[in-house]
């Protein structure tokens, strides 16, 4: 009997997948979605980037890092747009993805049941350390998870906690260094 786990060539079916970046804020997840998804541009496979049309902080298309590294995007409104939009590329990259609705791990897992490969990045938890929309669930769905640090802005250790300066308390406030600073589980405690 041939086993094609171990002979890659007798494979047929694309292996569809979902990996999660996950992290505080400053702590390198759309660096990490956009140097993925380039090495997959390079690869020449067919890639869809999505982020949330509300997320217009640095640029209206485009997804951007914090120093301004930068990939071509589509912006949507929900994550049926996703579905739609991206059902035929081989590679789906998604930023900003706790600012989707709760749809958003259905059609993930649609698209990776087609064989698609979805790259989803998002804040794991919001300003109060509260796990944000549907991370949880897109977490607890991936084959693949990489939580990246930032360094705390007060003592310098690994940073998990975007902490909110700013004196808003909805859960939604778009922002950078001005309103967020990120700070490791102590700093964040001590408020
Ligand atoms: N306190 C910090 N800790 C780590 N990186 C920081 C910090 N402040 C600014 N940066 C910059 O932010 C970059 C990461 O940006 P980005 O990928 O957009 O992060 P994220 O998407 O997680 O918010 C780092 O490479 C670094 O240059
Ligand atoms: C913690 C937290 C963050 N936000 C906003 C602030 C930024 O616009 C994005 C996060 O961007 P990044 O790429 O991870 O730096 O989310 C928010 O609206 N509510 C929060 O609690
Ligand atoms: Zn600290």
């Amino acid at each position: 009997m041939l086993f094609t786990e171990h002979n890659p060539a007798l494979r047929t079916k694309p292996a569809g997948s979902i990996e999660v970046i996950c992290g505080s804020m400053f702590s390198g997840k759309t660096e990490e979605l956009i140097r993925r998804l380039r090495r997959a541009q390079i690869a020449r496979l067919d890639v869809e980037i999505f982020k949330p049309k509300t997320d217009t902080r640095y640029d209206e298309t485009a997804v951007v890092s914090h120093d301004q590294n930068s990939i071509h995007s589509t912006p949507v409104e929900s994550s049926s747009a996703i579905l739609l939009l991206g059902a035929n590329s081989q590679v789906v990259g998604i930023d900003e993805a706790q600012f989707f609705d709760d749809e958003l791990p259905e059609v993930c897992t649609k698209l990776a049941n087609k064989g698609i490969r979805v790259i989803v990045a998002g804040l794991d938890m919001d300003f109060l350390g509260k796990p944000f929309g549907p991370m949880p669930a897109l977490l607890a769905i991936a084959e693949d998870i990489t939580k990246v640090h930032a360094i705390c802005v007060r003592c310098g250790n690994p940073a998990s906690y975007s902490y909110r300066t700013a004196l808003s308390e909805s859960k939604i406030l778009l922002g950078e260094k001005e309103s967020y600073e990120p700070r490791c589980r102590s700093c964040f405690a001590e408020g």
